[in-house]
């Protein structure tokens, strides 16, 4: 049983984030991101860390909109899965936001079993309304359009199931 302590992201954990997300992008389970954008997104970040200072995991929660979020790249290392900290993490997501004020998280995901066992539902439909759509095609972020599910970002969403969390 890893021991682990789930803490928010720090600078200098970012490059060992990229490094540890790096196959599971190659794999096109995970939406890849530069160093500057993961450096930008710092402060979305936690990260499970052991007694000995190895990063294990990291999660990442997004907001959308005024009650809606999204968990993003949520993972563990493969050396630890299956022993609490993907749950650990998801976990200290879901209070922060509740503590921002959030009353729906989405995912994306391959994960629906895991998803699924916290409370998450998958979807098929828009989950905002259409004025609330209309003003999220202004953001420039390329998850926000993969949550609009915008032609031009499908290829990256092809087999992921759309899920929900009322908090
Ligand atoms: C929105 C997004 O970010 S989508 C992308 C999601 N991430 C990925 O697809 C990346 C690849 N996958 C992963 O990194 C991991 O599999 C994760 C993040 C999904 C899960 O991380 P893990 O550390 O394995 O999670 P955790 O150990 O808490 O739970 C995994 C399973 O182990 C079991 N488990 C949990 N705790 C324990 C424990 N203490 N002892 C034994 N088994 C346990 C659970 O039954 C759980 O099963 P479930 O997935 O059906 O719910």
């Amino acid at each position: 049983m890893p021991q682990f302590t789930i803490r928010p992201a720090r600078t200098d954990d970012v490059v060992g984030i990229q490094a540890l997300i790096q196959p599971m992008v190659d794999q096109n389970i995970l939406l890849g991101k530069g160093l500057v954008v993961l450096y930008e997104a710092v402060q979305e970040f936690v990260v499970a860390e052991t007694p000995d200072g190895d990063l294990v995991g990291c999660g990442a929660l997004h907001v959308l909109w005024r009650d809606l979020g999204e968990v993003r790249t949520i993972a563990s290392s493969p050396a630890v899965r299956g022993q609490g900290v993907g749950h650990a993490m998801l976990e200290r997501l879901m209070v922060d936001a509740r503590e921002l004020g959030l009353e729906r998280l989405f995912c994306l995901t391959f994960e629906t079993e895991f998803f699924g066992r916290h409370g998450f539902r998958a979807v098929d439909e828009q989950v905002v309304d259409t004025e609330t759509y209309r003003e999220m095609l202004h953001s420039p972020d390329a998850g926000t359009a993969e949550f609009l599910d915008l032609p031009w970002v499908k290829p990256n969403t092809l087999g992921n199931t759309r899920m929900i969390l009322r908090l």
